[in-house]
């Protein structure tokens, strides 16, 4: 039997119909999150895995009435499993085209995971040397609600996308905030000749003064409807249009757009200006994950959380590993203190955790006070690190590539293990 406190018991009729569903906690009324339930059609049963409590959902209204019919009856059978037996291979989905599709496989590939795609129409594919995943493409909006349903259990999407799909911050976990492409903004862009208006007050100021609503296209609804509150904007309507947004101005079929910019040149080309505090949100592509596979407490989530902490690790020690050099060099001195020492006067060789100082033995076997250093420095400062070694009287510099760089253990894993009270 499941003890009563980690019963919730749900009053609606329709499930899936429900848009806000009223969840009794106990004797309590609580909020809840349908994006975060799972429904087992067959059984009528979801799951909140997050806080290892079971839901029932049923279609009496009268809690009590529920809560008695339950009575007797042994639960145990409805537990995750159950829910989940269905799939037994993890589920990454990422973007099936553009930049975003093409630079989201190159990240895979360099961080260890080759995704078997042999033409372009294909939109499931295989990992080279992980045969428990399956790779999905899909468009960007889907892959943020599949993720939320728990039907795919990682994802890459843009921020501004999980922004505008996402039913609530907690329907998806954030596992990595900017993977380091995909970079755009989501901004107004208004007419060049607009001279009187520069920034979001002189908006709102002008849309109150206009007889009829600013007519603004975007393909962000929610986003951009939140923004304008924000602004004060309240006299406008919103277009909608699937792409090349910026044509709508001169084809008079509306004001202003707010649509994604990145080097400004779509904007310019068709007599577009941004303004001041017209930023709606900064994007990046990011890594996702879906709180109710992750957050199981059954074999499939431990599976589907060492999967998603592997990823996340080879990502993130590729990305700082893109960041950096190895640099080996021969350096005189007394002793590896010393030279430990010369290196802690130069700013840039302070490397990642200090130097690695190991003697030269020359092939007669004498201590010749040459002492070979490895440091981990900065791409862009490289030249700068150079010049410091040569100060202090290095020589035979050698500069090699790093291929990963893997800290101590990874913050953002410990996040989202705490997020979802899991070990
Ligand atoms: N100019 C840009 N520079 C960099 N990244 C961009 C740019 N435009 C869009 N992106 C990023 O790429 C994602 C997909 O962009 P795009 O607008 O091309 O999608 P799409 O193919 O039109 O998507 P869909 O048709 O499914 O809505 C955006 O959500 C954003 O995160
Ligand atoms: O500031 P820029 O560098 O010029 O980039 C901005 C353009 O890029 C995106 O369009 P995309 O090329 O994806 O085509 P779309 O409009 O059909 O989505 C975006 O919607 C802008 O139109």
């Amino acid at each position: 039997m499941i003890p009563n406190e980690r019963l919730l018991f749900v009053s609606f009729s329709n499930f899936r119909r429900e848009k806000h569903p009223s969840l009794i906690f106990g004797n309590h009324l609580r909020p809840f999150s349908k994006s975060l339930l799972c429904c087992n059609k067959k059984r009528n049963v979801v799951l909140f895995p997050q806080k290892r409590e079971s839901v029932v959902c049923t279609q009496s209204s009268d809690p009590a009435e529920f809560k008695s019919s339950l009575e007797g009856n042994s639960l145990t059978e409805l537990n995750e499993s159950s829910l989940y037996s269905s799939r037994s291979k993890i589920r990454i989905a990422i973007p099936s085209k553009g930049d975003i599709g093409e630079d989201t496989r190159t990240l895979l590939k360099e961080s260890g995971l080759e995704i078997r795609l042999h033409n372009p129409r294909q939109y499931s594919a295989a990992v080279r040397d992980f045969p428990q995943v399956e790779v999905w493409l899909q468009r960007p909006a889907d892959i943020v609600r599949r993720v939320q349903e728990g039907q795919v259990d990682i994802g890459f999407v843009g921020y501004d996308v999980l922004v505008e799909y996402q039913d609530n911050p907690n329907s998806t976990l954030l596992i990595h905030e900017s993977l380091g492409y995909g970079s755009c903004k989501l901004g107004v862009g208004i007419p060049l000749n607009w001279a009187h208006v520069t920034n979001m007050t002189e908006l709102a100021k002008f849309s109150e003064e206009r007889s009829t609503p600013l007519l603004i296209t975007t393909k962000y609804p929610k986003t951009v409807t939140n923004f304008l509150r924000e602004k004060g904007i309240r006299n406008y309507r919103l277009l909608h249009m699937d792409g090349a947004l910026e044509a709508a101005t001169q084809m008079g079929c509306s004001d202003l757009i707010i649509d994604l910019i990145s080097s400004g040149t779509t904007l310019r080309e068709n007599l577009l200006k941004e303004i001041s505090e017209g930023t709606v949100l900064e994007s990046d592509m990011i890594m996702i994950g879906s709180p109710l596979t992750l957050g199981l407490h059954n074999s499939f989530g431990k599976q589907v959380r060492a999967f998603a902490r592997e990823l996340l690790e080879r990502i993130e020690s590729h990305l700082a590993a893109k960041e950096h050099f190895s640099i080996i060099a021969n350096i005189k001195g007394s002793s590896p203190g010393d030279v430990a020492r010369k290196i802690g006067t130069q700013m840039d060789l302070k490397g990642m955790d200090g130097p690695t100082v190991s003697p030269v033995i020359p092939p007669r076997g004498f201590d010749s006070g040459m002492y070979a250093i490895g440091v981990v420095v900065k791409k862009n400062r490289l030249y700068k690190a150079i010049e410091q070694l040569r100060s202090i009287g290095g020589s035979g510099v050698c500069v090699l590539p790093v291929s990963y760089v893997f800290e101590r253990n990874s913050v953002r894993w410990e996040k989202v293990v705490n997020t979802l009270g899991v070990d």
